[in-house]
């Protein structure tokens, strides 16, 4: 899992201007090592159209052997057989999730210890700790935290595999992973990026120079 999370890539089709087959396939091209499918907010797929969208891109992470994690949306990881979900505190509870999905990889969003303890106890695979820097792209963000959350989880024993989110760029990235995370997730550092396949390729090289 820690290897998986490295440089992990979330996007929906409107996180992007061009068309979102050709950004996933310049981001796996340029290495990301898991995706996630997060179509949610201001213009998003819904229905039919979402679903096709989903099924287009996991065929392509198949080829590429790349995981692919649908963000919320449980029905649509088991109607996909897609290989996990991330759900995040407002969403079902882990427990119920994990009852549902078997042994497919399960992702959780902590805020605080209190909610990473939880995570793990309902038997999160991973979990996602932001926003670490200010983001536009996810309007109901909970407040900015930096690398603090990271640094204080380790401190406190905080084991499980570990991805930093929010406002991460190839700029920013090495301070996550040197506080402790084993990887980092963007969305618009690729999927808006003028080159997602220099990006992609950008990041990887810089987690691994850290790792
Ligand atoms: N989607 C996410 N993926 C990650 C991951 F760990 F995968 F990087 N961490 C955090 C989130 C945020 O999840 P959530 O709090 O439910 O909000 P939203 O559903 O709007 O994304
Ligand atoms: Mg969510």
């Amino acid at each position: 899992m820690r290897q998986l999370l490295k440089v992990y890539f979330i996007m929906g089709s409107n996180n992007c201007k061009k068309d979102p087959l050709k950004v996933i396939t310049e981001a796996l091209d340029g290495g990301i090592t898991l995706f996630q499918f997060r179509e949610k907010g201001k213009d998003a797929l819904t229905g039919a159209k979402k679903y096709a969208l989903a099924k287009e891109i996991q065929s392509i992470c198949k080829k590429y052997n790349v995981p692919f994690i649908v963000n919320d949306d449980v029905d649509l990881a088991i109607a996909l057989d897609a290989d996990g979900v991330h759900i995040g505190q407002e969403d079902e509870s882990a427990e119920r999730v994990r009852e549902k999905i078997g042994d497919k990889i399960l992702g959780v969003s902590v805020h605080n210890l209190e909610e990473a303890r939880k995570a793990i106890a309902q038997g999160a695979d991973y979990v996602g700790v932001g926003p670490i820097f200010p983001t536009k792209t996810k309007e109901d963000a909970k407040e900015v935290q930096g690398t603090s959350l990271i640094l204080s989880l380790r401190k406190n024993g905080i084991q499980i595999p570990m991805v930093g989110i929010g406002g991460i760029n190839t700029e920013n990235a090495r301070e996550v992973i040197k506080a402790g995370a084993d990887g980092v997730s963007v969305i618009t550092a690729i999927s808006l990026a003028p080159s997602p396949f220099e990006s992609a390729k950008q990041l990887v090289m810089t987690v691994n120079e850290c790792l």
